[in-house]
């Protein structure tokens, strides 16, 4: 069954009419964990935006369990859970403050829904009489999804919840998603960080308001047409400089303490070692690789 249809959504802002949704369509099936994933300015926000109804598209139409968000807009504010991308709740509020407020503006307890946040909530209890502004990072996160979740939402909207968090933390979230996802919950996550896209059952890649692709980041990395290649040289910026002007180069980039090259055949590889040593570079390692979503992501884009 379909929890989430997005048909043909198109937003833009301002007169300027800048595009940030550009005739996006998917949908996501319940108890899916489904990414958005795309840089600053993709266009996530804004679609997230629009299916929570706190903004109107231009045009096109989204559902969310079957509720219309332009007719039905109220039914989708008391079903969903939204964690906004910035932090929302209320600073002078204590832990504990923020999530009663919540419970009651939906005319629930915590009380009777505290099995679907216990596990994240006993990670912050120890401090709950601690305001909310005096939060870390990962805190702040963590009593952020416990608000989104004490009306036991069906859907839960999470907008760039990792961003600005440690990796440790980051790690815990999507631990607590994947357990989230046990409990029937649907739950559309956005990250800029591509390494989080392999942790959905399946992704929407999104740049400048576009969908790119969308599958299972199996699928995705699967279908990566090129040969590529993972090179390392003693120094980067000479070695990226070269790699450009490589003959039978397709593509380049920095990546990590390597640099990636796709070639349209492995037979490419044994020329390219010979060129960079022409080209007077040392310590070059150069090692057949498999795609990651990145690597899809910026073939994608070209
Ligand atoms: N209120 C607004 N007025 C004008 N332009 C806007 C507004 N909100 C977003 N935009 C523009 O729309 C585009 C998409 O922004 P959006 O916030 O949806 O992207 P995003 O993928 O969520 O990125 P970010 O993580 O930076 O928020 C960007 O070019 C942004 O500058």
């Amino acid at each position: 069954m379909e929890a989430v249809v997005v048909k043909n959504l198109t937003k833009t802002y301002g007169k300027e009419k800048t595009l940030a949704v550009d005739n996006v369509s998917f949908s996501v099936q319940k108890g899916e964990l489904f990414g958005l994933i795309g840089p600053d300015g993709a266009g996530k926000s804004s679609i997230f935006r629009i299916l929570t109804t706190l903004l109107l598209p231009d045009s096109g139409a989204a559902s969310v369990d079957g509720f219309d968000i332009v007719q039905d807009f109220k039914k989708i504010r008391n079903t969903v859970g939204y964690m906004p991308g910035k932090f929302s709740l209320y600073q002078d509020l204590t832990i504990e403050e923020n999530l009663h407020f919540f419970a009651t503006v939906f005319g629930t307890t915590i009380e009777e829904n505290y099995h679907l946040i216990k596990d994240i909530y006993v990670q912050i209890e120890p401090f709950k009489k601690r305001r909310a502004g005096k939060l870390s990072g990962g805190m702040k996160q963590k009593l952020a999804l416990c608000c989104a979740l004490i009306h036991k939402p069906t859907t839960l909207f999470l907008d760039e919840p990792t961003t600005g968090v440690d990796p440790v933390s980051r790690k815990e979230f999507w631990e607590m998603l994947r357990r989230l996802k046990e409990q029937d919950i649907t739950i559309i996550v956005s990250t800029p960080y591509m390494d989080e896209a392999s942790l959905c059952d399946r992704i929407a890649l999104i740049q400048g308001g576009k969908i790119l692709s969308i599958d299972t980041p199996q699928n995705i990395v699967q279908a990566f047409p090129d040969r590529l290649f993972a090179v390392k040289a003693n120094e980067m910026y000479p070695l990226l400089k070269t790699l450009e002007s490589f003959p039978a180069r397709l593509n380049s980039y920095a990546f990590g303490e390597y640099a990636h090259i796709t070639l349209e055949s492995a037979e490419g590889v044994s020329e390219l070692e010979k060129y960079l040593t022409a080209q007077k570079l040392s310590g070059i390692d150069i090692k057949a690789i498999e795609a990651t979503i990145e690597d899809s992501f910026i073939k994608l884009l070209n």
